[in-house]
């Protein structure tokens, strides 16, 4: 049995950064070399990208479970890991990525359009790259973050000039196949069409695409057939084209009541009432066709419709009905913007991607959010005292530790970070990295002089500057730039 497949559930998941390394060079006689911990690799991410190739959604619906290389660690010796793979997935035109809750991150119109989904983890850095003035033999690295993992809906909305709508059976499918080079099925049952057809048509010196989708029926709009599916596919159509079995059996239907069922599901469907429509009375090689297509002809006229008798089994009437669709194509063509280029999606970034927020919570807690700290705790090796302390100057540096005072955290008080909660004890002076005690720990840990936060520092030294000219002369010598705040460097940047 044939799946309809335009829309998918897709699990990505990036690769996880590989773990920077910690080493020390060994040398005969030189007991103490440096630190040459290499980086960890970056891991792979996952993009998504137009292949005109490409028509369905169907290969992924047998491999939803996607996950691109892990980054390879670091190792001694200066030698960083290897970058995971990344992995390309080739997607139709028209392919509109979702959040599970609806969101639309990319609709992906044009060759070659690209979407970075999912983005691999970076990778540690080694103590080779931690090292520096003060640090110079760190005894920790950074852990690879872990990559982006998410569910995404891939759905395909076809992106046709021309959309073909009408009941199954209509003879949709035989109107594309004998007016472009397209070979759908064709055959005389319902539901024939699963997969909407694209077919490509030439006019005299016109060129344009043509949809050919599955067929319609009354309740499609709230799901009924393959509804949605349908309905999805027209949205995008410039011109519709109502294909009209006159020749049908069943006692029910007439080309009036059939375009009238048609019409009330678009208007439900809704945003549809702008597209300029062309009626097509198929079959009429058979002769009630053909006397029903005249008598009904003067009726749609008199409702507004341009109205073509035709015929895909003798071809009568086709050229009338396709210079028709050239004209309206051109005229939308003209109203509207020229067709989007190939473009490359670029991925949003968080707005507070620089910054952060502490916000106190009901319970007495304070969680902290922004791209930053986050990524920081998560490349964070909670094992190591020395990591531990490492995290704890860089977050005192970028001011968490100043706004958690703000905001009226206490010590003791419960702090999360990213999926980390913590117990705050305030880390009394940034950059301390200078006294290498015990590889591994942090001296800070056992004993915790009360001294100035770095930014009561930073004020104090701002303060010193401004004081007038005479007043430092008067005052003797300044001890600029001697005392606590030599330590506060800014290798810290990333
Ligand atoms: N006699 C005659 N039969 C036709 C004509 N056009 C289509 N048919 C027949 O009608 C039946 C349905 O044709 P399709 O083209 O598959 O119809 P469809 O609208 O694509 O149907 P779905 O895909 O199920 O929505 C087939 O048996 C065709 O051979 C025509 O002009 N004359
Ligand atoms: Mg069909």
């Amino acid at each position: 049995m044939t799946t309809f497949v335009d829309r998918v559930v897709l699990h990505l998941q990036a690769g996880d950064g590989g773990h920077g390394c910690v080493s020390i060079h060994r040398e005969k006689f030189k007991p103490f070399g440096g630190p040459d911990g290499g980086n960890g690799g970056h891991g792979g991410s996952v993009s998504l990208v137009v292949d005109p190739q490409v028509h369905t959604l169907l290969d992924f619906h047998f491999r939803p479970h996607v996950k691109a290389g892990n980054g390879k660690g670091g190792a001694g010796s200066h030698r960083d890991g290897a970058n995971g793979a990344d992995l390309v997935l080739k997607v139709p035109n028209g392919t509109v990525v979702q959040t599970l809750d609806g969101t639309v991150l990319a609709d992906m119109v044009g060759a070659g359009t690209t979407f970075e989904v999912a983005r691999g983890g970076r990778g540690g850095r080694g103590n080779a790259a931690l090292a520096n003035a003060r640090r110079k033999a760190p005894g920790f690295a950074e852990l690879g973050e872990p990559g982006e993992k998410l569910d995404v809906v891939l759905e395909l909305k076809s992106v046709a000039d021309v959309g073909l709508v009408g009941f199954p059976s209509a003879g949709k499918s035989s109107l594309i196949s004998v007016i472009s080079a397209a070979k759908p099925k064709i055959a005389d049952y319902p539901f024939t069409t699963l997969v909407p057809n694209l077919g490509v048509v030439r006019v005299d010196n016109h060129t344009f695409t043509v949809a050919d989708v599955p067929g319609l029926i009354p309740g499609a709009a709230s799901g009924k057939g393959l509804g949605l599916e349908f309905l999805r596919h027209i949205e995008r159509c410039a011109v519709l084209v109502h294909v009209i079995d006159t020749a049908t059996l069943e006692l029910d239907r007439d080309p009036l009541a059939d375009i009238d069922a048609i019409e009330a599901e678009l208007n439900e469907y809704g945003g549809l009432a702008d597209r300029p429509r062309l009626v097509a009375l198929n079959k009429i090689d058979i002769p009630d066709g053909r006397d029903l297509a005249e008598m009904v002809r003067p009726d749609l006229e008199a409702r507004g419709f341009r109205v073509f008798e035709v015929s895909t089994a003798t071809r009568e009437g086709l050229k009338e009905l396709t210079y028709a669709m050239a004209e309206l194509v051109e005229a939308a063509r003209a109203a509207a913007p020229v067709a989007e280029p190939t473009r490359i999606v670029i991925r949003p970034t968080a707005v507070d991607d620089a910054g952060f927020t502490v916000e106190a919570e009901p319970d007495g807690s304070y969680t902290v959010r922004g791209a930053r700290p986050e990524r920081w705790v998560r490349q964070t090796n909670f094992d190591n005292d020395e990591a531990v302390g490492y995290l704890a100057d860089r977050l005192a540096r970028l001011g968490v530790e100043d706004q958690l005072a703000k905001a009226g955290a206490q010590p003791g008080d419960l702090v999360r970070i990213g999926e980390r909660e913590f117990d705050w004890q305030p880390t009394l002076y940034a950059g301390a990295d200078f006294v290498p005690g015990v590889r591994g720990t942090d001296q800070r840990l056992e004993e915790r002089p009360t001294r100035a936060t770095a930014a009561e520092r930073l004020a104090a030294r701002k303060a010193r500057r401004q004081r007038p000219a005479d007043e430092i002369e008067a005052g003797g010598v300044e001890a600029d730039g001697v005392g606590a705040d030599v330590a506060s460097g800014s290798e810290d940047a990333e």
